[in-house]
């Protein structure tokens, strides 16, 4: 995720050049695997992008703003390093971290979450929630608006990085864990929905890379379709005609409750999200 982040922002467009007032980059990693890797991923930009290793805290102190983009259960360890809580002072904080609110993450660097009037002195935490489709620049990012609100232009500056790789969205903290099933786990709902219709085509008689580019493209024409305006329903009873095969499909559909399914599955994703708040184990057999 910090490689797509990083790969988006050296290639911003000139318009967003204000408000993405960045001269150099510092990506910080763990292992010497990594380190090599981004060396090589990022060879041509070598003059704003520095990789370190083990340097956490100076990367912090030479830096405004910090994403943080661990591993969740990497987190706890990371903001417990000495000398990492007043690196971050009076800087913005902007965490990718599944799982972890701003209140947890201000828990973990101060013991207490932020008021309106302790401020001075600690990080700006925002709590961000982008999809694997960063990889592609089509996240759909949640920026969490929660209390007390960012300063502005750390909003703006926020909002700016995520437009880089895809669309942000400015979320109320009570939705994030909606959001994380929502904006989160439909990638993968919609890759599962993908490869039933592609071995469907395949059983039929179509060769499978057909299958694929048929699948793909009918998905990413309806997708635009759909954010152009159409409504869902619209879609559909444009497409069906009587006693034709599209109508027809659908019935199968209906009889299937597929749409119930669908939609217990993105109920059960938010149950799950928000029970991790609290449990471990979530996807244990509940009673
Ligand atoms: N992947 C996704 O689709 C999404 C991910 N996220 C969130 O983004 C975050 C990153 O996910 P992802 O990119 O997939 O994970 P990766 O494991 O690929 O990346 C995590 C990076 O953090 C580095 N790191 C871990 N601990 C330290 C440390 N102590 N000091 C310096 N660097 C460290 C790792 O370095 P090294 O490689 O050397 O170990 C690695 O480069 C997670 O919190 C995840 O919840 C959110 C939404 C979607």
């Amino acid at each position: 995720m910090g490689t797509a982040i990083l790969n988006g922002l050296l290639n911003a467009p000139p318009e967003e050049a204000n408000k993405l007032p960045f001269t150099r980059f510092i990506a910080c990693v763990r292992s010497q695997n990594s380190e090599e890797r981004l060396k090589e991923r990022f060879s041509e930009h070598l003059d704003k992008v520095e990789v370190t290793r083990g340097e956490n805290i100076s990367a912090v102190q030479k830096s405004e703003v910090i994403i943080l983009g661990s591993d969740p259960a990497d987190i706890e360890t990371l903001l417990s390093q000495q000398g990492l809580r007043e690196a971050v002072a009076n800087r913005l904080l902007i965490s990718i971290a599944a799982g972890w609110t701003r209140q947890k993450l201000e828990q973990r660097l101060y013991g207490s979450e932020t008021t309106a009037i302790n401020t001075n002195g600690r990080a700006w935490v925002v709590r961000t929630l982008p999809n694997i489709a960063a990889q592609v620049s089509q996240s759909l990012t949640a920026i969490e608006a929660s209390e007390p609100a960012l300063p502005i232009e750390y909003l703006e500056i926020t909002t700016a990085i995520f437009r880089q790789i895809g669309r942000p969205v400015h979320v109320d903290a009570r939705l994030m864990n909606v959001t994380t099933a929502v904006g989160g786990s439909t990638p993968a709902f919609f890759a599962v929905i993908c490869d039933a219709l592609i071995d469907a085509a395949v059983a039929v008689g179509m060769p499978r890379g057909l299958a694929h580019t048929m699948i793909f493209q009918s998905m990413q024409g309806t997708a635009t379709m759909l954010q152009g305006g159409v409504h869902p329903a619209l879609l559909r009873d444009q497409g069906t005609s009587p006693e034709g095969c599209t109508i027809g499909g659908l019935m199968v559909m209906e009889e299937a409750g597929v749409r119930g399914h669908v939609g217990r599955a993105l109920r059960e994703a938010v149950t799950l999200a928000r029970l991790m708040e609290t449990t471990e184990h979530v996807n244990d057999t509940r009673h």
